[in-house]
């Protein structure tokens, strides 16, 4: 949980208070497992209006995933042109892929004044910081190690020398936990929702 909270919005979604606030971007990173996709499944169940960037992606789809909506599926080449082009807003390579986020979409609807949200990891958190001072940049953390290491391997996605990647750079985003404006600890996916949607539409940090 987070202490000074501001929330700003009622029953039905985001307020009116919250107009202007509401054009602001944020970022949610954390390890591997820690539930950041179950997070913003959540969040945007409850508020359709938030809108989730979809992120370009080198890896395989897992079973279950859709081109076009968990990532873009794109192979090796494609993924160098959108780099030369400039066409990702950041990118990273993690546990053998890369990831980046389109450009273009996240602009548009900055523009259009809707929340923003990229569910990155810790190196593309750091380039927005860089680029976009203003984004708020949150961090996910489990609520133990254990936990963590429980809900990766539950999870069944991953072959284990995969998860042992992910574990690894797992330890090395912990300890970059406070460069983070904000940290909300995933014991419950309906409280970190709660406190995450109050970030989104707070005027200030
Ligand atoms: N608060 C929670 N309590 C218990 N289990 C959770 C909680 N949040 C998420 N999980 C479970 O943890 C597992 C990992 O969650 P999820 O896939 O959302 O993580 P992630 O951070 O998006 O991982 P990755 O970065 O690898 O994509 C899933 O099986 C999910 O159901
Ligand atoms: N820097 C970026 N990281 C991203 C992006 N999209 C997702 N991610 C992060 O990658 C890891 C692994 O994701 P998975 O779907 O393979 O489990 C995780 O931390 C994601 O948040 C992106 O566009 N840029």
């Amino acid at each position: 949980m987070t202490e000074g909270l501001n929330p700003l919005f009622n029953e039905s979604g985001i307020s009116d208070g919250a107009a202007g606030a509401s054009k602001r971007l944020t970022v949610l990173s954390g390890p591997s497992g820690v539930g950041k996709s179950t997070v913003v499944r959540e969040i945007r169940r409850r508020h359709p209006e938030v809108w989730l960037s979809v992120s370009v992606t080198t890896r395989r789809p897992r079973p279950g995933e859709t081109d076009g909506v968990e990532y873009h599926f794109v192979d090796d080449a494609r993924f160098d042109r959108l780099v030369e082009a400039d066409d990702l807003l950041e990118w990273a390579e993690f546990a053998g892929n890369r990831y980046g986020t389109p450009r273009g979409p996240v602009e548009s609807h900055l523009r259009a004044g809707q929340p923003v949200l990229l569910e990155i990891d810790l190196q593309g958190a750091r380039q927005v910081r860089g680029t976009m001072p203003d984004a708020l940049l949150v961090f996910l953390a489990p609520p133990s190690w254990e936990e963590l290491v429980r809900r990766l391997t539950g999870r069944g996605t991953e072959a284990p020398e995969v998860v042992r990647r992910r574990l690894d750079a797992a330890r090395v985003e912990l300890a970059a936990e406070k460069e983070f404006d904000m940290t909300l600890v995933n014991t419950s996916v309906r409280e970190v929702c709660d406190d995450l949607l109050a970030l989104m539409v707070a005027p200030s940090v």
